[in-house]
């Protein structure tokens, strides 16, 4: 559609004269595949999808005036029967862009969860304790701080650090940046005094290799501190090549036996912005005894770490 003018009552007018109302509303985008595949792997018993996040469903749990992509609903009930069928047995949800700091969405799934899943919030900087407890008792572990500038449009490091310093007992943050200012993030990382963990490794380039220049400089940040913790996910946003992400393995699996006390592992259902993919779970299910190739690793990563880090106040 050729959208001319537009006023304040929802509608518009192209270049012929049409005119549209505020139901032509941007189309909603499907990201997940609607009959993903039966891992091969079976996860071991407890194991902790750790990355996952809902979306609405929309009539309950509208959408952030300021999201930038507007997605289909993807609610609790599909996220558990995912869980069922991929052989994992709780979830940890992280609030997603589009929901902005309204996590109603995010507490509602985790209400409905049984004790079985816990999230991570996106908070306003001028949250109140009161609040923060609130978010606690609805199974809220963690707060995230997302800097990619295709989902946000700011991200105060200032406030950031003042909210990173009043968190309830036992909670950490959670960074989501990208590989080309993993430099500049350093000093504020230094400040954080919580626990840390990174999304899906800072979005490193796995085409590198193990010891390309994104790994090695996302190593000698894990190494700057013992309490940086990273999920080693998304095959399906970081190799570029697709299925059966052999980049993505041979970068990730040296990581995975190094840090194994430190890493997390997570579908990254429904895979916002990802509909021109559509990655089948199943398939990333299958890549991780690639990257845990002992059971030992792979108890590590999909429940002692998750474990540790969200039920341990229980
Ligand atoms: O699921 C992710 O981690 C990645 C996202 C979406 C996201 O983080 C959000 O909407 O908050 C992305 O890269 O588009």
């Amino acid at each position: 559609m050729t959208v001319g003018n537009s006023d304040n009552l929802g509608t518009w007018t192209d270049h012929l004269g049409n005119i549209y109302c505020s139901s032509d509303e941007p189309e909603r985008i499907v990201s997940w595949h609607s009959h993903p595949s039966k891992p091969k792997f079976t996860p071991p018993s407890g194991a902790v999808d750790a990355h996952c996040h809902v979306f609405g469903p929309q009539a309950q749990f509208p959408f952030s005036p300021k999201a930038k992509y507007l997605p289909e609903d993807a609610g609790p009930d599909k996220l558990f029967a995912l869980r069922d069928h991929l052989g994992f047995s709780r979830n940890v949800i992280v609030q997603a862009s589009c929901h902005g700091t309204d996590n109603s969405a995010t507490l509602d799934a985790i209400a409905k969860s049984g004790g079985m899943a816990r999230g991570v919030a996106v908070v306003d900087p001028a949250i109140s304790e009161a609040e923060l407890e609130a978010l606690h008792e609805g199974g809220i572990r963690g707060v995230r701080f997302n800097f990619l500038k295709r989902l946000v449009d700011n991200a105060p490091k200032d406030k950031f650090l003042e909210i990173a310093g009043r968190l309830p007992e036992g909670w950490h943050v959670v960074i989501y940046f990208e590989a080309d200012i993993l430099q500049e993030m350093k000093e504020f990382l230094e400040k954080i005094p919580v626990p840390i963990v990174i999304d899906h490794m800072g979005r490193p380039d796995v085409s590198q290799g193990a010891d390309g220049p994104d790994m090695m400089a996302f190593r000698e940040l894990l190494d700057s501190r013992d309490d940086i913790w990273t999920k080693v996910t998304c095959p399906d946003r970081l190799d570029a090549a697709g299925p059966p992400f052999t980049n993505f393995v041979a970068a990730v699996r040296p990581l995975v036996e190094d840090y194994p006390d430190r890493v997390l592992w997570g579908t990254d259902w429904p895979h916002p912005n990802m509909q021109a993919i559509l990655p089948d779970d199943g398939q990333l299910v299958d890549v991780i005894p690639q990257i845990a190739v002992t059971k030992q690793l792979q108890r590590q990563l999909l429940v002692e770490n998750p474990m540790a880090l969200y039920w341990a106040m229980d």
